[in-house]
């Protein structure tokens, strides 16, 4: 008799407007209680992954610079001075709950090419297995992934990053925290009486033009490139649940399976549909 699964595999991914405040200073706040959030879930069974954005708007503020940078170089540069800054911090809150961190940069590349998805894929396990949390991002110092958003160019996006890893890693499920409860039928922020998507199951045209981008000069892609992260994972047969970063203690909710957020169904595996 199968025994019902508890413990899940998780991939967490966090967003620069949940890290930050306003002023682009870190919101230590949520980054505590995000640590202790995910802490307690490894205490609890689950295997947890976090994907977690920042570098490049912590960096900006750290290197003194009066706004984000417009080039290329200087938006890398910046990511390299903040993701010393994160991983600092991440280290200092999660040993607090006497929790190891491990750091993970990679590209689209890496995850694409079978020979270094291997090795990726035997570091994530061998984390896992000691309990270490690994946190991600995009290398985004090398990584030569530009999208266009809106009016300006930016660097890759997490969103389809954090899909790919759980893909990568077979995970149960991939959840996105936001600055936003979760899929609205149009942007909130523009039309107040907008109304949250509870459950999809198929990511569809129609959704897609309820899609909007970034809600905040610190966010990048916004629904859009959320929807893409979500195509892949339902496509991966990862469940994925956008929901509000500044509340990480509702992540209990979302790994219990409860109605938080708005949940995209996995596509069952192709032989349980003959
Ligand atoms: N249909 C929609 N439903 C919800 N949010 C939307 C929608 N369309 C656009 N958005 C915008 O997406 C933003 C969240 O994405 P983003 O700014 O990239 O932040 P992050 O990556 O940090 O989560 C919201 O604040 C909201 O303004
Ligand atoms: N890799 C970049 C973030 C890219 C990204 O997708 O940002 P976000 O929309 O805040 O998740 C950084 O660390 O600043």
């Amino acid at each position: 008799m199968e025994t019902e699964k508890h413990c899940l595999r998780v991939v967490v991914k966090v967003g620069t407007s949940t890290l930050t405040h306003d002023t682009g200073r870190l919101n230590l706040h949520n980054m505590e209680l995000l640590a202790r959030t995910l802490s307690d879930l490894e205490g609890m069974g689950h295997e947890v992954i976090l994907v977690s954005s920042g570098a490049i708007a912590v960096g900006t503020a750290k290197m003194g610079l009066k706004a984000r940078p417009t080039e290329l170089r200087m938006k890398q540069a910046a990511a390299a001075v903040g993701q010393c800054m994160m991983m600092h911090l991440y280290d200092k809150m999660f040993g607090e709950y006497n929790r190891v961190v491990a750091q993970i940069l990679l590209t689209g590349e890496d995850v694409d090419a079978p020979v270094r998805a291997e090795h990726l894929h035997n570091t994530f396990e061998s984390l896992l297995e000691l309990g270490i949390i690994p946190v991600v991002n995009e290398n985004d110092s090398v990584s030569s992934a530009e999208i266009e958003t809106g009016k300006c160019k930016v660097l890759g996006d997490n969103d389809t990053l954090s899909a790919m890893v759980a893909r990568l890693c077979r995970a149960d499920l991939l959840v996105l925290l936001s600055d936003i409860d979760g899929l609205y039928d149009a942007d909130p922020h523009a039309n107040p009486s907008a109304r949250l998507i509870h459950r999809v199951e198929a990511v569809t045209p129609e959704l897609r033009a309820m899609a909007g981008g970034a809600g905040s000069w610190r966010g990048t892609g916004g629904m859009a490139t959320k929807l893409s992260a979500a195509e892949l994972a339902m496509g991966a047969g990862v469940d994925m649940v956008i929901t509000n970063g500044a509340r990480p203690e509702d992540l209990y909710g979302v790994v219990n399976g409860e109605d938080v957020g708005t949940r995209f169904v996995a596509k069952p595996p192709c032989s349980a549909l003959s």
